[in-house]
Parts: structure tokens; C-alpha cells; sequence
């Protein structure tokens, strides 16, 4: 299978790169990018050296559809709404990193992403890719609107708890934490070293892009209309996300009984690792994987559920996570190309 990506030089996509020349059904046939056509993406990205030594080429949509049979598009939202559309109509399968197709309702992208909305016809077709919820509809595909980072780590930390009826919706907080690459390569002051370095910061409070995703998909799996308190805050470290959760309990259960559900919940999920009771999750633990690792913790005094989810935002909750929805839609094993041990220390 003939794979390209757009997007090809920047965190995302190089990403992509690494795990593709892994993986053993796919050849990276092209790699496409705007602004850095003409250059070989070793010289942009030293670490590819002998790894992959392709140049980049512009975008050409004849050639890219001739060439390839699937495209994964590592671009800003709003530039995939643009781009997507004209693949699907030659044939090719879409694999989408941006917000763009995520959320059903066009009004909501707008409200929230200050943009206009993809073509609602395109937003309907796109399945959402989150494998653990959504394997059977992804295997089917041909636009996947892969998950946010954010969205990922606080889904596959809360869902099975609203699968399985255990919280109440209305008291649901989620404070989120992350590391500098989710604001991709490009220099900007909020990602300025100086700001950064020994500085925690709150941002885009109440008016996160990332929120309307949530509230989405937890009434998808729940039949229930939900708002959401959610806090991102950028933390100094390169990669990782964490997702601490807290939700009230319909009925008190103890912690090792909310371990125990969680665990035969995500029994047959390859990439889910439930903590044992005491025992929570820290970034470093998930570096450079496509895992999630889950804690939880039931507060008997305040009678709620405490959940620490975390990943790799580039990987799980990006890149790696692509990888995995391809894997489903050509029918592979899902962790092809993706059985990678978290860098450690
Ligand atoms: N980083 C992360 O952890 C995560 C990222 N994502 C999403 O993945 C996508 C890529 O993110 P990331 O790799 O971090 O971003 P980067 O900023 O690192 O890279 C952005 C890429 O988009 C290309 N691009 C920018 N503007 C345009 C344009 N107008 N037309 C065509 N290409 C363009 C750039 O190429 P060029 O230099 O040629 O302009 C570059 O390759 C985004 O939608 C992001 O939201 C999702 C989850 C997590
Ligand atoms: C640290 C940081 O800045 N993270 C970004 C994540 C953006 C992202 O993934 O964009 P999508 O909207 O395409 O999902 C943010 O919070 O906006």
C-alpha cells in the first residue's frame, strides 16, 4: 500500500514518517509539503538520515492521487477542509490529524475554531478515530477525523465509566496538562523557551477548541446532552499529555472495584493499560508509545472518581493514532508497525 502525507515536515507528519518506515505493509510514497518542496526532509530533519531521504514535493492533486492510495493529512485545521474533499472524490483514503471533520455540527467548528465549517456532507462520512470506541465504523472508512490530543487522553479516561453508568455528567471536570510539541514546529511567543521553561500556564480557559469534541463524543456513547468544565494547561516538557479527571459517582465504589471494572472493560484493548489500585500513571511511562496508561481513584469522602489518563500527544494522540485507524480500515492487526516500549528514563 502507497501512503503520502501532507504536512510531511512538520512534528505531526515526521512522526508519521517514523512509524511508516517501520511498518510492514506500507511504503511512504510521497511526502508533500508548501513551504519546503524541492528540499530532501533529511536536511529539514537530521534524525531521518539512512531512515528516509525523500524530497518533498508540492501538492499536485493528480499526481498525489495517481500515486498514492492513501493520504494523511498533518496540516493546520482549516487548510484539510480545503484539501480533503478533492482526494475523496478521486478515490483515496483520508486520514485527517486536524479538527476539521471532528465535530458533526458545523456552527460548533465555528464557534470554536473561528473558522468556517467543512462542507456538512464531509462531516457527516467522517468517522471519528478512537479506535477503543469506534473500531467497527473505522474499519469502514474512507475520511478519519483522528481525534484531538487532548480529546484522546480524556476520552479513554472517562468513557468506560460512562459506558458502564457510573458517573453523573453534570459535575464533570477535566483538567488537562501538556507538553510544548502539541503547538507543532512553528515559533510562536507562547512556545518561547523563556516562556516555557519552569512556568505552568493556563490557556484558552472555557474557550478550548478541544472541548466541544469531548462533550461530543461522551453524548455519543452516553444518549445524554453534557457541558464540560475543561482546563488545558502547557507545562515545560517536550511531549506528553495528562488528563486528570473528576466526576461524581452515581453510587459509592471503591477504588479497587472502578480498577476492576476498568480493567475488563479495556481487557481486549491493545493499547489501554489500566493502573492497579495506588498506582497512577505518569507521562514518562507512555514517552514515545502509543499507549494510555489509566489511574483511578475513588475518593469515599467526596464520593468521587478521580481518573489520571495520560499519553504522548504526538503519538496517541496524533500520529500513532493514525496509524492505528489505518491499520483497522486495511484490515491489519491494529498495533502493526506501533508495538513500541515507552522511552524510559
Ligand atoms: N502536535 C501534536 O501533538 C498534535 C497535532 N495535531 C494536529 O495535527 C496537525 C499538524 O500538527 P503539527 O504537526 O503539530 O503542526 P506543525 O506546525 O509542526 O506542522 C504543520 C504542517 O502543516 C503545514 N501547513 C501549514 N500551513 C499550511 C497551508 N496553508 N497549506 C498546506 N500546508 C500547511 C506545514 O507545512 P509547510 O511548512 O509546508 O507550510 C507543516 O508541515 C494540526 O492540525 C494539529 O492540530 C493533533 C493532535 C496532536
Ligand atoms: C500545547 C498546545 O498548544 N496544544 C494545542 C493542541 C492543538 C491541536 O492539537 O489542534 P487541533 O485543534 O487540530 O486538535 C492547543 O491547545 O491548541
Amino acid at each position: 500500500m502507497k501512503a503520502g502525507i501532507i504536512g510531511a515536515n512538520g512534528y505531526s507528519g515526521v512522526e508519521l514518517i517514523r512509524f511508516l518506515s517501520n511498518h510492514p505493509f506500507v511504503q511512504i510514497e510521497m511526502l508533500i509539503s508548501h513551504s519546503t518542496s524541492g528540499k530532501n526532509i533529511k536536511d529539514l530533519y537530521p534524525h531521518l538520515s539512512d531512515v528516509c531521504e525523500k524530497t518533498l514535493e508540492n501538492v499536485d492533486i493528480d499526481e498525489i492521487a495517481e500515486r498514492t492510495d492513501l493520504l494523511f493529512f498533518a496540516v493546520p485545521s482549516g487548510v484539510s477542509q480545503s484539501l480533503v474533499p478533492q482526494f475523496l472524490k478521486k478515490g483515496l483514503t483520508c486520514i485527517d490529524l486536524s479538527g476539521d471533520f471532528r465535530l458533526k455540527d458545523p456552527d460548533k467548528y465555528t464557534k470554536w475554531y473561528q473558522k468556517p465549517p467543512a462542507h456538512q456532507g464531509y462531516l457527516q462520512q467522517a468517522v471519528y478515530g478512537l479506535p477503543e470506541f469506534y473500531q467497527e465504523q473505522i474499519k469502514n472508512a474512507k475520511l478519519i477525523a483522528n481525534p484531538g490530543c487532548y480529546p484522546t487522553a480524556a476520552l479513554l479516561g472517562i468513557l468506560p465509566a460512562v459506558k458502564m453508568g457510573l458517573v453523573n455528567f453534570e459535575t464533570l471536570i477535566i483538567d488537562g496538562k501538556s507538553g510544548v510539541s502539541g503547538a507543532g514546529r512553528g515559533v510562536s511567543l507562547g512556545s518561547h523557551f523563556c516562556e516555557v521553561n519552569e512556568n505552568v500556564k493556563a490557556y484558552k480557559i472555557g474557550v478550548h477548541q478541544h472541548t466541544p469534541e469531548i462533550e461530543q463524543t461522551i453524548q455519543d456513547i452516553s444518549g445524554e446532552q453534557i457541558n464540560i468544565n475543561f482546563t488545558p494547561h502547557l507545562i515545560p516538557m517536550t511531549r506528553g499529555i495528562m488528563c486528570t479527571i473528576y466526576a461524581g459517582l452515581k453510587k459509592p465504589l471503591t477504588t479497587e472495584e472502578v480498577v476492576e471494572q476498568y480493567k475488563q472493560f479495556y481487557e481486549s484493548s491493545y493499547f489501554a493499560r489500566v493502573r492497579e489500585a495506588g498506582d497512577w500513571p505518569a507521562t514518562k511511562e507512555v514517552y514515545g508509545s502509543n499507549y494510555c496508561d489509566i489511574g483511578i481513584v475513588s475518593d469515599e469522602r467526596t464520593n468521587r472518581v478521580m481518573i489520571i489518563s495520560v499519553i504522548d500527544n504526538v503519538i496517541k494522540g496524533a500520529s500513532g493514532q493514525a496509524i492505528q485507524n489505518m491499520n483497522l480500515i486495511y484490515g491489519w492487526e491494529e498495533w502493526t508497525g506501533l508495538t513500541l516500549t515507552p522511552v524510559f528514563p
